[in-house]
C-alpha cells in the first residue's frame, strides 16, 4: 500500500543523511508507530511520506505508484486525496468552527461543502465530539481538539493517515480515545502511520518501526 525503498533524506547538502537508505512497507490495514530517540528524523519521515519533503535518495510508492519524485502539483493532488493528517496539537483554524475545520480539506480536494456536511457530522458523532460542532478550538478540550484533527483527517477517506506525536499534549484517557480513534482508521484498509515516543501508543500499535 505505503512503501519507501531505498530513502534517504537530508535538508541541504552539509546536512546529516535521515534514513540511511530504508525501505519498508507500511502495511494496509495497520497502524505503525514510527519511534527512536529524538532527532532521529521520526517527524521529517511523516513529511516525507506525506509528500511534503522530496527524497534525497529512494523513492515513496502509493499503490505501487512512484509519488515521492512527482511534481509539485502532482503530489499536492496525491496529498489532497489520500493522505490525511494529526498534528501533535490538533493546529485546528481558532476562527472556525469545529465542523467547518472538518469539512475544509474536502474543499481543497475540490469538492464543494453540501456534498462534504453530513458525512463531516457522522464522522464528528462518530468520535464523540458530535456536539462541539458550531464551537471554536478555543471552547473545546485538548483531547477533543485531537478527535476534531483525527475527524478532519478522515474527510476525504484517505488511504493514509500520518499522525505526528497526536497524544503528546494528552492524559491518558484522552490518548486512548486518539488511539482508539486512529486505530479505528486502520479498519476498511486504511494505513496508519505514527510518530511517538509514548509507550502506550508503542503497546498498541501493530507494527513499531525503530529509526
Ligand atoms: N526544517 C528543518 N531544516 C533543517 N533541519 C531540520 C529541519 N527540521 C528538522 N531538522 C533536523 O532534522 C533532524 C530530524 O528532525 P525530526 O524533527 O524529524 O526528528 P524527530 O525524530 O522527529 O525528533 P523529536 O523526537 O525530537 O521530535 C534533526 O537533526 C533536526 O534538527
Amino acid at each position: 500500500m505505503l512503501e519507501v525503498r531505498d530513502l534517504s533524506f537530508a535538508y541541504s547538502p552539509t546536512a546529516n543523511e535521515l534514513f540511511d537508505g530504508m525501505s519498508h512497507v507500511f502495511t494496509r490495514g495497520s497502524m505503525t508507530a514510527v519511534t527512536g530517540p529524538s532527532g532521529r528524523g521520526k517527524s521529517t519521515l511523516l513529511y516525507v511520506l506525506g509528500l511534503m519533503l522530496q527524497p534525497t535518495r529512494g523513492e515513496i510508492y502509493l499503490r505501487s505508484e512512484p509519488v515521492g519524485l512527482a511534481s509539485d502539483r502532482s503530489r499536492s493532488l496525491t496529498r489532497a486525496r489520500d493522505i490525511g493528517f494529526v498534528f501533535q496539537d490538533a493546529s485546528l483554524d481558532p476562527s472556525r468552527s469545529v465542523l467547518s475545520s472538518v469539512i475544509e480539506p474536502a474543499l481543497y480536494a475540490g469538492r464543494r461543502r453540501g456534498q462534504v456536511a453530513q458525512h463531516a457530522v457522522l464522522l464528528l458523532e462518530q468520535l464523540g465530539v458530535g456536539g462541539r460542532s458550531s464551537h471554536r478550538p478555543g471552547q473545546i478540550s485538548g483531547g477533543q481538539a485531537q478527535r476534531v484533527a483525527v475527524a478532519r483527517a478522515l474527510i476525504n477517506d484517505p488511504a493514509v493517515i500520518l499522525a505526528d506525536e497526536p497524544t503528546g499534549n494528552l492524559d491518558r484517557d484522552n490518548a486512548e480515545t486518539v488511539l482508539t480513534a486512529l486505530k479505528g482508521a486502520t479498519l476498511g484498509g486504511r494505513t496508519v502511520v505514527v510518530a511517538t515516543h509514548d509507550p502506550f501508543v508503542l503497546d498498541h500499535a501493530d507494527e513499531v518501526l525503530e529509526l
